[in-house]
């Protein structure tokens, strides 16, 4: 196995989670299949309470947006006369987070509905967090030697908390020194990296970046932080040129800390 040194620079490591430290599978096979087989029930059951209600606010501020900006929404054509308003405006809401869960969108308003419902999933123990098993004797190694250690992913913090804080290895959350989601920016724009860089208090250049998207890579890469690209069975295959642009590692362990 071919090692790879953290450039001499780093302070901090940021992590991507699909694909990075967690298998794509989990998410695809787990996460998103429980959102979609409690959806329903779930909206029903919480409706009136206060979180649910501020869930469906930001899904119904997206929709707005989405419909500006001329996104192909679900149309809603439901007959009124067997259905309570309450029970109709469910079934838009179900649409909605359906049609954008089908599309993988990374909207805010999903990922903190989603975060709200694995979080009844993971208390009970019907869930627990996959991470790879390189991941956190990794991570335990860099942060002997000071490096600071940081999660980047569209999975909302709470969601991010509840994965490493009921995870297979147990509650690891003491790996981390921080989270950032979404509401700081979209993976795929570099202004993201800047605002963490901001936030973490170190510049661009001290960071490294490790995730599994091309595209992510790229907009880390243009705000200035340095990227590894990783590579896990499933995840998306690279093209030949995007393997030629990154760094790439195959398992955590590969990663040495500056001497
Ligand atoms: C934080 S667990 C949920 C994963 C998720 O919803 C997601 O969109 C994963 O995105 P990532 O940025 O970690 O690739
Ligand atoms: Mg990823």
């Amino acid at each position: 196995m071919a090692t790879v040194g953290i450039p001499a620079n780093t302070s901090a490591l940021l992590l991507d989670i699909e694909g990075t430290t967690t298998p794509i599978t989990f998410v695809k096979d787990i996460l998103f299949p429980y959102i979609r087989d409690h959806l329903e029930d779930y909206l029903s059951t919480h409706w009136e309470e206060d979180e649910c209600k501020q869930d469906v606010h930001l899904l119904k501020k997206q929709l707005e947006e989405d419909l500006r900006q001329n996104r192909a929404c679900p149309v809603h054509a439901l007959d009124q006369t067997v259905h309570t308003d309450e029970e109709k405006a469910i079934r838009e809401v179900v649409e909605n987070v359906l049609w954008q869960m089908e599309a993988d969108r990374k909207t805010t308003a999903l990922k903190q509905l989603q975060g709200h419902m694995w979080r009844a999933a993971y208390s009970v123990g019907r869930i627990k967090g996959e991470v790879y098993q390189d991941v956190v004797p990794s991570i335990r190694r860099w942060r002997r030697h000071g490096l600071k250690v940081y999660i980047y992913s569209s999975g909302s913090v709470e969601a991010q908390k509840l994965l490493f804080g009921y995870s297979v290895e147990g509650d690891v959350l003491d790996l981390f020194d921080g989270h950032f989601d979404t509401n700081i920016g979209l993976k795929v724009e570099g202004k993201s990296y800047e605002r963490i860089a901001e936030r973490i208090g170190c510049p661009p250049e001290e960071i490294t970046f490790l995730t599994d998207v091309s595209r992510e890579a790229k907009a880390a890469e243009d705000a200035g932080v340095n990227v590894v690209v990783v590579v896990r069975p499933g995840n998306l295959e690279l093209s030949e040129e995007e393997r030629g642009l990154y760094t790439l590692i195959t398992s955590f362990n590969q990663l040495q800390v500056p001497v």
